[in-house]
């Protein structure tokens, strides 16, 4: 079964990476989603060094953000909401009161990808701001 939902998060991720764009394999490898090796490791260090978990039952990444009060993480969210709709990727996220607990995976690829990378990121800048 878990082979069955590989091989289809495998095909969606490469239909998503293939939306929009010549069906040329030279354009696909360039914008696939997937993160190299080398690229991986390179993430994994920068969103640690930020404070993001490596969770271990799954491929994504885990932050707790806490902020002065509910307005606060309210309008952090709807921040994170409308940029996640621009760019189609959305985070899991649970919120109670000033806290924000946000998971970043790419459902369709099964594990982390450039877009988690991306809306990462975001997700800074914006807390940042706050
Ligand atoms: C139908 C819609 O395009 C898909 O469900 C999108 C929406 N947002 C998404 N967000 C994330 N994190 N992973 C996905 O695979 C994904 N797929």
């Amino acid at each position: 079964m878990a082979a069955a939902i590989g091989a289809r998060g495998a095909a969606l991720c490469l239909l998503r990476a293939l939306r929009g764009r010549s069906p040329s394999f030279a354009a696909m490898s360039t914008d696939a989603h997937w993160l190299t090796a080398e690229e991986r490791n390179q993430v994994i260090l920068d969103l640690t060094a930020a404070g993001w978990l490596e969770l271990s039952d799954r491929d994504a990444v885990y932050k707790e953000f806490i902020f002065k009060n509910f307005n606060q993480a309210f309008g952090f969210m709807s921040r994170v909401a409308l940029q996640a709709e621009k760019m189609n990727h959305h985070p899991e996220w649970f919120n109670v009161y000033n806290k924000v607990q946000i998971t970043l995976t790419s459902h369709d690829c099964g594990g982390l990808t450039k877009r988690d990378v991306k809306l990462a990121n975001f997700i800074e800048k914006a807390a940042a701001s706050m």
